[in-house]
């Protein structure tokens, strides 16, 4: 169980996230979704140690994560695949999944993630593995991000916006793998821009909104009734929080993100 509790975290003094709660059920799909500069990349980057928090706590099956810098929050169980992907241009893929491998050494556990399973999951890398970051795709790059981090052991995978940019059918193959992760045990926290994307993997949706976590159901009660998750989504439905000193001002104009999907969307099965 990944346990977040009245988490506050932001920039240089401003807070651009307000006492967020939140627990992810191990072997479970969270997605959270929220407006642009909501506070979802953030919320990511605290549980990965990449920002120190400034109060609450980050526990990962009893063990206090908040504060740790990354490498510790790494060897914790904590993998992330960063928003971007941001794969080495200049390394090869077989690089990076050596380079992966060798980060996590002493960390094996029974049924550890090695290249040849990686690559069993994932055989277009193996394909690919003489070639370059710069020259991959971004669907092979995303798929390499996400070998990169399953070859530091994770428990707990972070994904922020996987899908970002890639063609309808390779996000489709994206979040099938994500369904298949879960499904081995994985705890996943999926950060989604589309609603109805993170409806076809996610047992529960959170929404943030100006740095406050105001949702958190079942998927299931979500896609019965899609309409309070994207009214909360929509443009022009709330503003920002009062109080507080909130980087999220909303004074930025954000995309509505999920809106619009016309039916709701069906899980992948989990294997
Ligand atoms: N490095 C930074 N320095 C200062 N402010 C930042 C930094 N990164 C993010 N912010 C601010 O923190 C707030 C939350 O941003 P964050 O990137 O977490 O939102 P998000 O929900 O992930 O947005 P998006 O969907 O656009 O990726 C925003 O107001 C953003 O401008």
């Amino acid at each position: 169980m990944l346990r977040v509790d009245r988490l506050v975290a932001g920039y240089d003094g401003g807070i651009a996230l307000h006492e967020v709660s939140l627990e992810v059920a191990t072997g479970s799909v969270q997605a959270l979704v929220g407006r642009n500069g909501a506070g979802k990349s953030t919320l990511v980057h605290a549980i990965a140690g990449l920002l120190t928090p400034y109060a609450g706590t980050i526990e990962l099956d009893g063990a206090q994560l908040a504060g740790l810098p990354p490498h510790k929050a790494a060897r914790a169980g904590i993998g992330l695949v960063p928003q971007g992907r941001r794969v080495f241009p200049r390394l090869t893929v077989a690089e990076h999944l050596t380079l992966a491998e060798t980060s996590a050494r002493g960390r094996r556990r029974d049924g550890a993630w090695t290249v040849p399973r990686v690559l069993d999951l994932l055989p277009r890398l193996g394909e690919r593995s003489r070639h370059r970051g710069d020259q991959l795709s971004g669907g092979e790059q995303q798929m390499l991000a996400i070998a990169r981090a399953l070859l530091t052991q994770p428990r707990v995978l972070l994904l922020d916006e996987p899908c970002e940019g890639l063609a309808p059918g390779l996000a489709a193959r994206i979040r099938e793998l994500v369904a298949e992760l879960a499904g081995t045990g994985l705890t996943v926290l999926l950060v989604e821009q589309q609603l109805h994307h993170a409806l076809q993997v996610a047992d529960r949706v959170a929404v943030l909104e100006y740095g406050r976590l105001v949702y958190d159901h079942p998927a299931d009660e979500v896609r019965v009734d899609l309409a309070p998750v994207e009214e909360m989504l929509s443009l022009g439905t709330d503003r920002p929080a009062a109080g507080g000193n909130s980087l999220s001002d909303g004074s930025t104009p954000a995309a509505a993100a999920g809106a619009g999907a016309e039916h709701p969307a069906r899980p992948f099965p989990r294997r």
